[in-house]
C-alpha cells in the first residue's frame, strides 16, 4: 500500500524570517473539505456535474483516483466562457456511472477520503479494500467500519477499528436506523451523511457518544446535500434524517480554503502590517470563517475590503508588541488549532485551548506534535486532557517536527517568522492541501520592508 508522503528525508526547510510589517496580497486555492464533498455528492449525483475553481493537492487527488477506480467519471475541463482560468488548476467534469470494485482504494493520510469513501464504495458491485499511509492506519476509523457492519454491509478486518479492511458491495445499502458515537470526528458523521441519500431507507443517523466536535463541517455536508435537493432533517443536536432520493446533478463553485488561510491571516499579528485574502466568501459553512473572531482576540482588526478580506496586526511582535493569553474553546474548529497554538507560544501571557481532544487522531497527534515542536524551541506546552496550556517562554530555533503534517509544518513557518533558523523537516507535506504553501509563504514575507 502507498507509501508515507515521502519515502525519503528531504532537507529541512528553513522558515523566512520577517524583516518588518507584512503587505500580504493572498489568493488561497480551494477548499479541501468542499471540494472533496462536492466530489462525492457529484459520483453519487442523477447526472454529470462540473466543479469549479476545485482544489488540486494530494487529498483532493486521492479522492479523484478512488472514484476514478470505482468506475466514475471525471475528466479536466476548461473554465466556463469568459470565467478567469484558475491558476491552481482545471475544473473537473465528474459524470457518474454504476460503480464496480475497485480493489485496493489508497486513502493517503487523508480524512475525508479515508471516511466519505467507504459508504460510497458499498454502494458499488464488487470487492473494495480501504487502505492507506502508514499512520493513516493509525487514525480512529472504528466508527466508519461498525456502521458499514450495522448498514449490512459485510466487512472484513482484524477488528482494530482501523485500516486495511474489505467488504464487497451488492450495489445498494439498505440505511434506515443507525447510531454511532462520532466523538474521535465528526467525519464519520459527514461520510454517512453523503452517501445517505442513493440507501434505500436513507438514513437516520443518531450520534450517542460523550461530544461532537467539528460542528460547522458537519453543516457544510448538510447544506451540500440540500443544494442538491437532497431532504435532510434535524430533529436534534446529534441527529439527522437523510431522506432516499436522488442527489442532483450541479455545477458548484468551490470558495478558498478559510482555514489554509489561518497561518497567513496570523502573519500579520506575529510581523506586523497586513494581510488581504482575496475573495473572502460572505457567508459560508467554512470554519476557517471563525478567523474573523478568532484573530481580533490576539488583537488583529479585521475589515471587509469589497471581496477581500483584510487583517491588519498593528506593529506585531517583530514590532515589539506582544500577543495577549486567550483562553478558548475551539471545539467548532479543532483545525485551526495549530495555527493558533503558535500564535498563543509567541504570546506574552498564558493561554489555555480546549475542545480539540480528538486532534490526538488527526494527520498526528497534534495535542502531542505542538508541545513536543514548541518546547524543544524553549517552549512551555502541558498537554490537558482536551487541550494545551501555553505558558509564555522565549523561543530558539533548532528542528521543527512536521509528523507529515501539513498544518504542522505551516504552524513551524508562523514560529519562524520571528524566531531565527526553525527548521521544518518536510515543508513538503503542505501539498496535502495547499501545494504551493512554500512559494505563497516566500511572497508574503517578502512584502515586508525592514524599518517601514
Ligand atoms: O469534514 C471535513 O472536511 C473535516 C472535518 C474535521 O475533522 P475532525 O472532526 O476529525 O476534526 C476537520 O478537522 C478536517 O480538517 C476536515
Ligand atoms: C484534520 C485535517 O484533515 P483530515 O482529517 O481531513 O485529514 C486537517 O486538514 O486539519
Amino acid at each position: 500500500m502507498a507509501e508515507s508522503t515521502h519515502s525519503h528525508r528531504p532537507d529541512p526547510w528553513i522558515a523566512p524570517l520577517a524583516r518588518g510589517p507584512l503587505r500580504g496580497d493572498v489568493a488561497l486555492p480551494g477548499s479541501k473539505s468542499l471540494t472533496n464533498r462536492e466530489l462525492v455528492l457529484a459520483a453519487l449525483a442523477d447526472g454529470p456535474s462540473t466543479i469549479r475553481l476545485p482544489l488540486h493537492s494530494r487529498d483532493s487527488a486521492l479522492m479523484v483516483a478512488a472514484l476514478r477506480q470505482l468506475g466514475v467519471g471525471i475528466d479536466e475541463v476548461d473554465p466556463a466562457p469568459g470565467a478567469a482560468p484558475n491558476p491552481y488548476g482545471p475544473d473537473l467534469r465528474v459524470t457518474p456511472a454504476p460503480m464496480h470494485g475497485g480493489g485496493a482504494v489508497d486513502c493517503g493520510l487523508a480524512g475525508t477520503v479515508m471516511r466519505f469513501l467507504p459508504p460510497l464504495a458499498a454502494l458499488a458491485t464488487g470487492p473494495v479494500t480501504i487502505d492507506g499511509d502508514p499512520y493513516a492506519r493509525k487514525r480512529p476509523m472504528g466508527a466508519v467500519i461498525q456502521a458499514l457492519v450495522d448498514l449490512g454491509v459485510d466487512v472484513t478486518d482484524d477488528g482494530d477499528g482501523a485500516m486495511p479492511f474489505s467488504f464487497t458491495g451488492t450495489g445498494a445499502v439498505r440505511g434506515g436506523a443507525l447510531s454511532i458515537d462520532a466523538s474521535a470526528s465528526s467525519q464519520f458523521v459527514s461520510g454517512l451523511l453523503l452517501s445517505a441519500p442513493r440507501f434505500d431507507e436513507g438514513l437516520h443517523l443518531v450520534h450517542v457518544g460523550d461530544r461532537l466536535p467539528s460542528l460547522p463541517h458537519i453543516d457544510m455536508t448538510v447544506a451540500a446535500l440540500r443544494a442538491r435537493g437532497v431532504r435532510v432533517d434535524q430533529p436534534a443536536v446529534g441527529e439527522w434524517v437523510v431522506h432516499p432520493g436522488p442527489i442532483a446533478a450541479r455545477d458548484v463553485t468551490i470558495e478558498p480554503d478559510l482555514s489554509n488561510a489561518a497561518p497567513f491571516a496570523a502573519a500579520a499579528l506575529v510581523a506586523g502590517g497586513t494581510v488581504r485574502i482575496r475573495t473572502w466568501p460572505t457567508a459560508t459553512t467554512q470554519v476557517g470563517a471563525d478567523l474573523e473572531t478568532l484573530l481580533p482576540l490576539w488583537g488583529a482588526t479585521v475589515t471587509r475590503d469589497g471581496e477581500d478580506l483584510v487583517f491588519d496586526g498593528g506593529v506585531g511582535v517583530v514590532g515589539g508588541a506582544s500577543l495577549p493569553g486567550v483562553t478558548l474553546d475551539l471545539s467548532r474548529g479543532g483545525e485551526l488549532a495549530p495555527a493558533l497554538v503558535a500564535l498563543a507560544a509567541l504570546a506574552d501571557e498564558p493561554s489555555e485551548i480546549t475542545g480539540i481532544g480528538h486532534l490526538r487522531g488527526h494527520e498526528t497527534d497534534r495535542l502531542a506534535a505542538l508541545a513536543a515542536d514548541v518546547n524543544r524551541s524553549g517552549g512551555s506546552v502541558q498537554e490537558l486532557d482536551d487541550g494545551l496550556r501555553i505558558t509564555p517562554a522565549p523561543l530558539h530555533g533548532g528542528g521543527w517536527a512536521a509528523y507529515d503534517d501539513h498544518r504542522m509544518a505551516t504552524a513551524g513557518a508562523l514560529v519562524g517568522l520571528v524566531v531565527d533558523g526553525v527548521a521544518v523537516d518536510d515543508i513538503g507535506c503542505t501539498a496535502k492541501t495547499l501545494p504551493q504553501f512554500p512559494g505563497l509563504w516566500a511572497d508574503l514575507v517578502a512584502t515586508g520592508t525592514k524599518g517601514a
